[in-house]
């Protein structure tokens, strides 16, 4: 699908990195190197503005390499990004390692899963239908 997008950084558009890959790789857009501290937090800019058509949203989600190998995180995991949004794109990244983490313009920071969504109407009622689950979650069915 066609997906309107204005690119005011200085990386080429976000892109599938492997022939079916779910998500397209998000660079950071930095005029300087970022540093997170540890358990430091900060919204780094893409320099993306993307148009959704109606019922799509697009997700932000960590890239598993720098979560293992750096405890680079997304403090919102996954970030929304709404289909009448039309801000910049910003990825709120947290350092959860004990080192200080380097991020510099160009960097694959994250990466973002165009999906649809359904729109919700609510259908108020006093009784919901029964199921064998019941109110049981949190664990109730064992760990074994
Ligand atoms: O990781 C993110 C999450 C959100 N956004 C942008 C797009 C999204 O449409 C908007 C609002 O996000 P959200 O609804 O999650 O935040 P909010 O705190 O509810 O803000 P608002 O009151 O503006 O909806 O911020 C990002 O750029 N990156
Ligand atoms: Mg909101």
């Amino acid at each position: 699908m066609n997906i309107r997008i204005i690119n005011k950084s200085k990386n080429s558009l976000p892109a599938y990195e492997t022939a079916h890959a779910a998500g397209m790789d998000l660079r950071a857009d930095l005029d300087a190197p970022i540093h997170l501290k540890p358990m430091e937090r900060k919204l780094i800019p893409t320099g993306l503005y993307i148009e959704l058509p109606e019922g799509f949203e697009a997700q932000i989600r960590p890239r598993s390499g720098l979560a293992y190998k750096y405890g680079i995180g997304i403090v919102n995991s996954p970030g929304t990004i709404d289909a009448d949004y039309r801000g910049e794109i910003k990825v709120l990244l947290v350092n959860l390692s004990d080192q200080v983490f380097e991020i510099n313009t160009g960097d694959r920071i994250a990466q973002m899963v165009i999906a649809r969504h359904e729109k919700a109407i609510w259908q108020q009622v006093e009784e919901l239908n029964e199921t064998s689950r019941g109110a049981g979650g949190y664990g109730h069915t064992g760990v074994a």
